[in-house]
């Protein structure tokens, strides 16, 4: 059954529904599954950015499956189902905590939409009626504290920070002290931007990380890493540098809606053994959505 998917994803998938056409015009054409028809397959899967080792398996199972037979809609069922495989089928809903507040990490690199990934997570939450506390601690860089206050501003979002170059852990630390006294629901907790190579920025994370950790039993509940779905495969090279510093337990892949390589959204998982979580489709506040794997799939193949 084609499950809801919202209109912004719909049209926020227009580039990469593109690129699949190539794919599903070769599933619903004639012939055989022969080497050829499997050759091309293999070629317009990678030219979708589905990435080496998933494109790879994919074939080997479609040759394994159907070699030398008809192609039917039995094939190109069976290569959604292959893809939504790949995107795994783990709860992607937020791992609450069962006392209050549950503590969510944002961390991702500089530009990948982390700022605006926290913005629209509050207001997707404060729909849900939570009240949210946001902690600015990406201090490293000037423009960050102020971006989020901005946001915060127009969210009616209380934010706790301090100035830039401040001690992101004592930031922290502020933020859940007054999470825990004033009964917020949720605190959403930036970080600054950083890459695998920036070693003392990964220490500030786990600084971060331990203070939380210390002030709220069980915290965080989620480390949602932020990712460009426009840089397709590089973004994988990046989060995988990335997890291995940090343990997350989920993404937030934005951009999907700049972008003709959202087909490495099937990497991510098999990659990084991470669920995506959510999707940004734009840059407006609406303009994020939990992630539905049936319906993406369903939604790529739909003509
Ligand atoms: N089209 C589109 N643009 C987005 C999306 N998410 C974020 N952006 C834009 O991407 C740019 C970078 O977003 P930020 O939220 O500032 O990114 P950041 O990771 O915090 O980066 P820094 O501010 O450089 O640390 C902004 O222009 C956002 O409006 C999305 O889902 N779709």
């Amino acid at each position: 059954m084609l499950r809801w998917l919202s209109q912004k994803i719909r049209s926020g998938l227009a580039k990469t529904k593109g690129v699949f056409a190539g794919v599903f015009d070769l599933l619903r054409g004639k012939g055989k599954v022969d080497q050829a028809f499997l050759d091309e397959l293999e070629k317009r899967l990678y030219l979708a950015d589905v990435g080496t080792q998933a494109t790879t398996q994919i074939v080997e199972r479609v040759r394994q499956a159907f070699r030398d037979k008809e192609i039917t809609g039995e094939v190109e069922a069976f290569v959604q189902q292959q893809l939504r495989e790949l995107l795994g089928n783990e709860d992607r809903g937020i791992r609450w905590s069962a006392t209050r507040p549950t503590v969510i990490l944002i961390a991702g690199v500089n530009g990948s939409g982390k700022t605006t990934s926290i913005a629209k997570l509050a207001k997707y939450l404060q729909d849900q009626g939570k009240k949210v506390l946001l902690a600015a601690c990406d201090t490293f860089r000037a423009a960050a504290v102020e971006q989020l206050t901005v946001w915060a501003q127009r969210l009616g979002c209380d934010i706790v920070k301090q100035q830039q170059g401040a001690n992101p852990a004592a930031v922290a630390f502020d933020a859940c002290e007054r999470a825990k006294a004033r009964g917020y629901d949720v605190l959403i907790v930036d970080t600054a931007g950083r890459l695998h190579t920036q070693t003392h920025l990964m220490k500030e994370l786990e600084k971060i990380h331990n203070v939380v950790a210390r002030q709220i039993p069980g915290a965080p509940h989620e480390v949602l890493l932020v990712l460009d779905a426009t840089t397709g495969q590089n973004a994988l090279a990046q989060a995988e540098q990335f997890s291995k510093s940090v343990h997350c337990t989920g993404i937030i892949l934005t951009k999907l809606d700049g972008t003709a390589k959202g087909g490495a959204i099937f990497t991510i998982k098999q990659k990084l053994g991470l669920p995506v979580k959510f999707v940004g489709v734009g840059e407006q506040l609406d303009d994020l959505e939990p992630f539905d794997p049936e319906a993406f799939v369903a939604a790529l193949f739909e003509k």
